[in-house]
């Protein structure tokens, strides 16, 4: 915690563009709006053409984020969606094991806030979902497993369509009472979706009068329903979901509370290069694990037995390692590695500093010394934001790593610190600890949360409504607010850490 001593001191150690940043740049009183209007209210989305704001480090010049307040259904009164049909994609993509049951229900339970919203407002709600990847009708990805649930955690039975077009769609929607749910068959059956075909988004608006897209996890794809049907149904606007993702992903990340930590790792380095290139624009501290740090333990010159290496990549990690100084980010590696004799659960394995793995082993998670590092150095941060385990956590005596992360970051969300997780891996893995309930925030996305925290755009978000100017205002004030108060607050801890010889 940074005290106002430490803070007023270590300010002196900014470089002197920051410093005129935070001390100069300071807003009126009246500007100062109570922090929980500005968690309720923003919504920041990337979009191109939208406002510029300088967000997080204001020294770094390349470090502006383009954003823009999407309209959100709770921009939407009463009067507005009494008895209006409304289109809802959702991603409803869950787990079904071979008989059909669902092993893991949390899309379906985070999309009820939003046809929760709608229904008791007296909307008719026709819910749209693809489930997995199917190639044309198939009996095996259709989405009749999921109506008991959804009718039990809605609290009113949910009828269900045998397809998501056509005139028996049609005539199921117009008998649609107000405040009831329809949930139309896999949108996905259809080869036109994915090719965000005109016509099937047309013939798919044409059953409803206003859209809102709360399907994050498929707001990369530029698909019918997720980015077709906005031509055709006005206002588009963000679901509570898509929203609290944003809100998150580009908010929280964009403009964090700090000092803020990223935590990488994963399998390789070259599925990881965007976010990490990303984030080393944004974070204090760099944490990186898993497979890919042989890469960048290879790239050092040293050894690292039969470990993960991929060699067309070294010159990369030397790169990122550079850049990471050059950004005055502290990038540290594990210092001791778990090490085994065999890619297998039952091998023999041993701790091992990472200056010495032994020929013909392999480093499968990152050892006791490193977990303690890493831990010291997450205990002075306020924005954690976490992708990828540590080690191969499959495996038990090699999720140590991993398993010892989660429940850091779940101490450290107890302490009012930020904590966000994303990636399908460590998702599980928090899950696995049973604390995903203590997290302040668990993406719903595996790619679309790689790509907003890669920076990229999401089709599914940029083709929504923008929210009015007033509220867009509104919420950009009170952005640069926070970014200002955070910016006074600023203490340098990451000169304390120098797990491993990186600089
Ligand atoms: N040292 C290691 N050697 C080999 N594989 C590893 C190592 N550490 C972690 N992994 C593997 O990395 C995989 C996860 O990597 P990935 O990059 O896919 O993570 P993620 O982004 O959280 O997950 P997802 O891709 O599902 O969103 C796991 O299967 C894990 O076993
Ligand atoms: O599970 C996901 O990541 C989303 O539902 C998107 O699915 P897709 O990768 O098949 O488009």
């Amino acid at each position: 915690m940074a005290s106002a001593t430490s803070a007023a001191s270590s300010l002196s150690l900014l470089p002197s563009s920051r410093r005129h940043a935070s001390s100069s740049l300071r807003l009126p009183l009246s500007l100062r709006l109570p922090r929980t209007h500005f968690v309720q209210s923003l919504s920041l989305h990337v979009a191109a053409g939208a406002a510029r704001i300088v967000s997080g480090r204001a020294q770094r010049g390349s470090m502006r984020v383009v954003a823009m307040a999407k309209k959100s259904v709770s921009d939407l009164t009463s009067a507005e969606l009494e008895g209006k049909r409304v289109f809802v994609r959702a991603d409803l993509n869950v787990p079904l094991d071979e008989n059909q049951n669902i092993t893991d229900d949390t899309r379906i339970r985070a999309a009820v806030p939003t046809i929760k919203y709608l229904i008791s407002n007296g909307a008719k709600v026709i819910l749209s979902s693809h489930l997995g990847r199917p190639k044309g009708v198939t009996p095996k990805f259709s989405l009749s497993p999921l109506v008991p649930r959804l009718s039990e955690l809605l609290g009113i039975k949910v009828e269900k369509a045998d397809d998501c077009v056509g005139p028996e769609v049609e005539k199921l929607v117009s008998a649609l009472p107000n405040g009831s749910v329809l949930l139309l068959e896999n949108v996905r059956f259809y080869k036109e979706e994915e090719k965000n075909e005109p016509e099937f988004a047309k013939k798919l608006a044409s059953l409803a009068d206003l859209y809102v897209n709360d399907a994050f996890g498929t707001a990369h794809r530029a698909h019918a329903s997720t980015e077709g049907v906005t031509k055709f149904l006005k206002p588009s606007v963000a679901g509570f979901l898509l929203q609290k993702e944003l809100d998150y992903l580009v908010g929280a990340v964009s403009s964090p509370k700090r000092p803020f930590a990223a935590i990488v790792g994963g399998s390789k380095v070259s599925s990881k290069i965007g976010v990490i290139e990303s984030l080393l624009e944004k974070c204090d501290i760099l944490l990186l694990g898993g497979g890919m740090i042989f890469t960048f333990y290879k790239a050092q010159g040293l050894s690292v037995g039969s470990s993960l290496v991929e060699e067309d990549k070294l010159d990369l990690a030397t790169s990122l390692m550079a850049k990471a100084k050059e950004k005055g980010v502290s990038l540290l590696l594990p210092t001791d590695v778990v090490v085994a004799d065999k890619f297998a659960a039952d091998a023999e394995s041993k701790i091992v500093p990472a200056s010495a793995i032994p020929d013909g082993w392999m480093g499968l998670d990152i050892g006791p010394d490193s977990i303690k590092t890493f831990n010291d150095a997450l205990e002075t941060t306020k924005t954690v934001i976490w992708n990828g385990p540590m080690g191969v956590f499959e495996f038990d005596q090699f999720a140590t790593g991993t398993e010892a992360v989660a429940k850091k970051l779940a101490e450290l969300s107890g302490k009012g610190v930020t904590t966000i997780i994303g990636g399908g891996d460590s998702v599980a893995a928090v899950e696995k600890v049973g604390v995903a309930n203590v997290m302040s925030h668990i993406s719903t996305g595996g790619g679309a949360s790689l790509e907003l925290l890669e920076g990229k755009e999401l089709p599914g978000v940029n083709a929504l409504d923008e929210a009015s100017v007033s509220v867009a205002l509104a919420r950009i004030v009170i952005l640069v607010r926070d970014h200002f108060l955070q910016e006074e607050k600023i203490y340098i801890c990451k000169r304390n850490y120098h797990c491993f010889v990186i600089y």
